[in-house]
C-alpha cells in the first residue's frame, strides 16, 4: 500500500485522470478501444451484441436428463441399483423389475424435484443479482456518468470503480489503484490478499475486494475469463455442517447397514437352512426393503417447498437448500452490529476537544480527511461515517475549500483507521476559530511551523478507533494560551496520565451510545516520497467526534423473537464495547461484559470456546476475531449462524454454519451468504427459523416413519424367510408396498409442525434416531411375527391349500394397515399426534388402509400372487392391530417425552 502524493489533487471522481500511471493506463485503455471517461451507451451495446452477456457458464443450470444421470450417484439409489445388477446377473427378472421400477420412480420424482428447486432458486438469486459500478457516456460529447449496471451487461472496454466488498465483475486492467488489495482465493486457493498496485495489473473475476479502492477497464467477460477457463471451478472443501451431519450422516449409515444385510441373510440361512445362493433374490429383496428410497426426494421437497414459502413472502431467499435444514438448527447467532442491528446512516451528534469543551474545529479537521479519502480513494459508495462528517460540516458553512488533498488511506478490515494528507495553501494565517458557534474556515489552521513552502503546508489527517489513534499520538493539543482556543499542531507531549484521561473520555463517550472517532493532525515535510501507514505517527491529538446510529426499526422485535425460539445472539462488533454494549441494552439484550480484541488474541481455542459460550458483546473484532469467535462457537458444540453486512464480515460468515446477509450487504458478503434476507425487515430472520424447523420435521417424521416399519419388515422378513418353505413377501410385492407407502409419505409435507418448532432449534441426532428406530422396529416386527401366528392359525383352522397366496395377501393387509397407523401416531412431535391430522394426511392414510384390504380381493390380487383371505382372518388381524396400536401410542408417550 502506497501513497502516491505526487498525484494531482482530486475535485471529482468522474475527470478521467491517470494518476502516476500515466500512459501505461492509457495504453491499456487504448488495447481495449475505451477511454479514460468511459465507453458511450451506444458503443456498449454494440459491444454486448458482439461479445455476449457477462455470464459464468459455469452458473447454467444443469440440463434434465444430466441431472436424472446424477440422481443415479445418490448413495440408495446406488445400492439399489447394485443390487439389481445382481439380481439380474442371477436371472432373478422379478426382483430386478422391482428394482428398476423403484429406481426410476425416484430419480424422476428427484431430478424434477431437483429441477424445480433450481430454478426458483436461480430465479430468487436474480433478485439479489450482483451490479458493477461503470462509468458510461449517454453520448459522446456528454460527461461521463458513474452508474450501477447489472454485471451480465458489461462489456470489454467498460471502465469499472472498484470498492471494499466488491466482487470483481470481470476480468480487468486496473488503471488506478488507491490500496488495493484482493482476495482471489477463488482462483488461486491463495487466502491472504493480495496487494495490486501497478497500472495494466490483471485483477481476475471471481476475486473479490478486501480493502483500498480501483479503477479498471474489463479486459474479458462471460466465457473469455480466466475463471470461466479454470472449469470446473472447485470452491475447496467446506466444513462438514449440521445437513451434512445429520441427514448425510444417516443416509451413510442405512447405506452401510444395507450393505451389510444382503451377506447376512445369506449366511444365516446357509447355517440354519442349508440354503446356497439361491437365497441371494431373497437376501437383495431383504435389502431394497431396509432402504428409504425417497429419502432424496422427501429431502428436496421439504427445503424446496419451505425455501418457496419464504420467497414468495418476499423475505428470505435461500441461496443453498441444505441451509434452510441448518437455520432450523442454530442455537446461536452471532450478529454484526453497524449495518446490521444499526441503520449505519450515523448523524453527527457533537464535536469535543482533548478536554471535553465543544470544538467545531474537531469536526471541521475530521471532515477535512472525510473529503479527500472520498476523493482520492475513488470509493463507489461512500463510508457512511465519511459522509456524516461532510453533512454535518457542511452544515456549520464550512466546506474544505483551499484545502487540497495529496493522498489517503482508507480504512478497512481490520484497519480502523483512516488517514488523508492535505496540503494547506501558504497563504493562511493562524487565528484558530474560537470554539464557539460561528463556522470555522478552512484557513483558521493555527500557524504549522516548519514544512512550509510556496506550495503550502502539508498536514496529516487522521481519525478512527480512539485506541488506535492514541497510541499514534505523542502529543495533545491543548487551549494553554485561552484566546485561540485549542492549538492543533502544537500542543504538549502527552503524558501517562493524559492518555487514561483521554481514552476514559472515548469511552464515556461511546457508553452514551455514541460512535466515537478521535481526530488527530500533524504537520509534514512537503516531501515527495511515498507516504505508508508507518508515517501516521508522533500525531497530536485534536479531539473526539461522536455520531449517532440509529437503530435498525424492527431489530428489537428480531432479537426478542430469536430469544423466544431459543436461539442465542452473540454481537460482533468492530465497533468500541462501550457503544456496542449500550447499543444492546436498547435492544433488550444484556451485554453482559464485552470482550474484546486484545482478550480474543491472548485467549488459546479452548479457552475462547469456554468464553465465547457465556459472552454476549464481541468487540473492537477484525475479520479473523468474528471469524474465531465462531468456529470456536462451532467447536463447543453449538450450530452457529452468522448474520453480517460487511467485507470485515466475510470470513465469519464462511466460518459459520448458516452464513445470512441483509440485502444491503456488500455484493461478496451476499454471494458468501447462505441466506439472503430480502426486505429491511430483521423479524423475517424469525421466521425463516421456524420454516428451517419445520422442513427439518418432515424429514424427521418421514425417517422415523419408513426407518421403523422398514426395520421392523426386515426382521420379520427374516424371521418368515427361515421358518417358512416359501419366500415370505414376493419382489413385486414388495414393490406396490413400498410404492404405497412412498406415496403416502408424501402428504406429510403437509402436515402440521410440532408446536416445539417454536421453542427451540431442531436437530436430527442419528443416535436418537437409530434408538427410535430400534425400539419401533422390534415392535412394529411383534405385530406382524403376531400376524404370522393369526394367518397359521386361520389357514389351518380354514384347511386352506392356497397357503402361500394367502400367507402374501394377509401379510400385505396388515403391513398397509401398520403403516397407516404408524403414520397418524409417529408422524411430528409429541403435540402435533395428538390433534387431528390435516387433511392431505388423513386421505393417504385412508388409502393406504382401502388399497391393503381391497387389493388382495380385487382383480389385481391374483396378478399380484395373492388370494382372498377367511373372515375369521380380519376379526383375529383387527385385535392384532388394537393392541399394536395401543402399545405403540404408548411406546412414543415415553419416546417423544424423553
Ligand atoms: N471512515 C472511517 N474513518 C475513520 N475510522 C473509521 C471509519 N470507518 C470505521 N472506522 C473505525 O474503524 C472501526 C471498525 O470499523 P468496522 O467497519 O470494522 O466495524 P464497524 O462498522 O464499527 O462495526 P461492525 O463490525 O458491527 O459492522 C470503527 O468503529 C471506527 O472506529
Ligand atoms: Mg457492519
Amino acid at each position: 500500500m502506497a501513497w502516491a502524493p505526487d498525484r494531482p489533487a482530486a475535485r471529482g471522481r468522474a475527470t478521467g485522470r491517470n494518476g502516476t500511471t500515466g500512459t501505461t493506463a492509457l495504453e491499456v485503455l487504448r488495447a481495449l478501444e475505451s477511454g479514460p471517461r468511459g465507453l458511450t451507451e451506444a458503443e456498449a451495446d454494440a459491444r454486448l451484441a458482439r461479445h455476449g452477456e457477462n455470464v459464468f457458464p459455469g452458473r447454467c443450470p444443469d440440463a434434465w436428463p444430466r441431472r436424472f444421470a446424477r440422481s443415479l450417484r445418490d448413495p440408495f439409489t446406488a445400492v439399489l441399483f447394485s443390487l439389481g445388477l445382481v439380481s439380474a446377473a442371477l436371472a432373478a427378472w422379478g426382483t430386478a423389475c422391482v428394482i428398476a421400477v423403484l429406481v426410476t420412480v425416484s430419480c424422476v420424482l428427484r431430478a424434477t424435484g431437483e429441477h424445480r428447486a433450481d430454478r426458483s432458486a436461480a430465479a430468487l438469486r436474480e433478485l439479489v443479482a450482483a451490479t458493477a459500478t461503470v462509468r458510461r457516456r449517454p453520448a459522446e460529447p456528454d460527461a461521463p456518468v458513474t452508474r450501477e449496471l447489472p454485471v451480465e451487461q458489461l462489456v470489454p472496454g467498460d471502465v469499472v470503480l472498484l470498492a471494499p466488498g466488491d466482487l470483481v465483475p470481470a476480468d480487468l486492467r486496473l488503471l488506478r489503484t488507491t490500496g488495493l488489495t484482493v482476495h482471489e482465493a477463488a482462483l488461486t486457493g491463495e487466502s491472504a490478499p493480495a496487494a495490486k498496485g501497478t497500472a495494466g495489473d490483471l485483477c481476475l473475476q471471481g476475486s473479490s475486494v478486501v480493502s483500498g479502492s480501483a479503477t479498471g477497464v474489463v479486459a474479458a467477460t462471460g466465457a473469455d475469463t480466466i475463471l470461466s477457463g479454470a472449469l470446473p471451478q472447485d470452491r475447496g472443501p467446506r466444513l462438514p455442517g449440521p445437513f451434512d451431519r445429520s441427514v448425510n450422516g444417516i443416509a451413510w449409515t442405512l447405506v452401510r447397514f444395507m450393505l451389510l444385510t444382503a451377506p447376512l441373510v445369506l449366511v444365516a440361512s446357509a447355517l440354519l437352512r442349508g440354503r446356497g445362493l439361491e437365497t441371494l433374490p431373497f437376501a437383495v429383496a431383504v435389502a431394497v426393503g431396509l432402504t428409504p428410497e425417497m429419502l432424496p426426494v422427501v429431502v428436496t421437497t421439504a427445503l424446496a417447498r419451505g425455501a418457496a414459502l419464504l420467497a414468495r413472502g418476499g423475505e428470505v431467499i435461500v441461496r443453498r437448500l441444505p441451509a434452510l435444514h441448518d437455520l432450523g438448527a442454530v442455537d446461536v447467532l452471532c450478529v454484526d452490529k453497524t449495518g446490521t442491528l444499526t441503520q449505519d446512516r450515523p448523524v453527527f451528534d457533537r464535536a469535543v476537544d482533548p478536554e471535553g469543551r465543544e470544538d467545531p474545529a474537531v469536526l471541521h479537521w475530521a471532515a477535512v480527511a472525510a473529503l479527500w479519502t472520498l476523493h482520492l480513494a475513488e470509493l463507489p459508495a461512500p463510508d457512511a461515517l465519511d459522509e456524516a462528517l461532510l453533512d454535518a460540516d457542511e452544515e456549520r458553512g464550512s466546506g474544505a475549500d483551499g484545502v487540497e488533498g495529496v493522498a489517503a488511506l482508507p480504512c478497512g478490515p481490520g484497519r480502523r483507521i483512516a488517514s488523508a494528507l492535505v496540503r494547506v495553501p501558504g497563504g493562511y494565517e493562524p487565528g484558530y476559530g474560537p470554539g464557539g458557534p460561528e463556522p470555522v474556515l478552512p484557513g483558521n489552521v493555527r500557524t504549522l511551523t516548519g514544512g512550509r513552502g510556496p506550495a503550502g503546508t502539508y498536514v496529516l489527517v487522521v481519525k478512527g478507533a480512539a485506541e488506535d489513534v492514541l497510541e499514534r499520538c505523542t502529543r495533545v493539543a491543548d487551549g494553554a494560551d485561552g484566546t485561540d482556543g485549542p492549538g492543533v499542531a502544537d500542543g504538549r507531549p502527552l503524558s501517562t496520565a493524559d492518555r487514561a484521561r483521554l481514552a476514559a473520555r472515548a469511552d464515556a463517550l461511546a457508553e452514551s451510545g455514541l460512535r466515537v472517532l478521535a481526530v488527530a493532525v500533524a504537520e509534514r515535510p512537503a516531501s515527495t516520497g511515498p507516504y505508508a501507514p508507518e508515517d501516521e505517527q508522533e500525531l497530536t491529538l485534536a479531539g473526539f467526534v461522536g455520531l449517532r446510529d440509529a437503530l435498525a426499526p424492527t431489530a428489537a422485535e428480531a432479537l426478542t423473537v430469536l430469544a423466544g425460539h431459543g436461539v442465542a445472539v452473540k454481537v460482533l462488533t468492530g465497533d468500541h464495547p462501550g457503544t456496542a454494549a449500550r447499543a444492546c441494552r436498547e435492544l433488550g439484550l444484556d451485554p453482559g461484559e464485552p470482550l474484546t480484541a486484545a482478550r480474543i488474541d491472548a485467549a488459546g481455542d479452548a479457552e475462547l470456546a469456554r468464553l465465547a459460550a457465556r459472552t454476549t458483546v464481541f468487540a473492537r473484532c477484525a475479520p479473523e476475531h468474528k471469524a474465531r469467535v465462531v468456529r470456536a462457537l462451532r467447536t463447543a458444540g453449538h450450530t452457529t449462524g452468522f448474520l453480517g453486512d460487511g467485507v470485515n464480515d466475510l470470513a465469519a460468515l464462511h466460518a459459520a454454519d448458516v452464513g445470512i446477509c441483509p440485502r444491503d450487504g456488500v455484493p461478496v458478503a451476499r454471494e458468501a451468504a447462505d441466506v439472503v434476507l430480502a426486505s429491511k425487515d430483521l423479524t423475517a430472520l424469525g421466521r425463516a427459523v421456524v420454516t428451517g424447523r419445520r422442513s427439518t420435521g418432515h424429514i424427521a417424521a418421514y425417517l422415523r416413519i419408513t426407518l421403523s416399519s422398514n426395520l421392523g419388515n426386515v426382521i420379520a422378513m427374516l424371521t418368515a424367510g427361515l421358518l417358512l418353505p416359501f419366500l415370505p413377501m414376493l419382489p413385486a410385492q414388495v414393490l406396490v408396498q413400498n410404492l404405497c407407502f412412498d406415496a403416502a409419505q408424501l402428504s406429510l409435507a403437509f402436515d402440521r409442525p410440532a408446536a416445539t418448532v417454536h421453542e427451540r432449534p431442531t436437530v436430527l441426532r442419528p443416535r436418537a434416531l437409530f434408538r427410535f428406530m430400534t425400539a419401533f422396529g422390534l415392535l412394529n416386527a411383534a405385530a406382524d411375527l403376531a400376524t404370522f401366528g393369526v394367518l397359521a392359525l386361520t389357514l389351518r383352522s380354514a384347511g386352506s391349500t392356497g397357503g402361500q397366496t394367502a400367507f402374501h395377501a394377509g401379510w400385505f393387509t396388515e403391513n398397509l394397515l401398520t403403516q397407516a397407523l404408524v403414520m397418524l401416531l409417529l408422524r411430528a412431535g409429541r403435540d402435533a399426534a395428538e390433534r387431528r391430522a390435516p387433511l392431505p394426511v388423513r386421505l393417504a392414510t385412508t388409502g393406504l388402509a382401502v388399497v391393503g384390504l381391497l387389493l388382495p380381493l380385487s382383480p389385481l390380487g391374483p396378478a399380484l400372487g395373492m388370494a382372498a383371505l377367511p373372515p375369521l382372518y380380519y376379526g383375529l388381524m383387527a385385535v392384532v392391530l388394537t393392541l399394536y396400536g395401543a402399545a405403540l401410542a404408548a411406546a412414543r408417550k415415553r419416546a417423544l417425552t424423553q
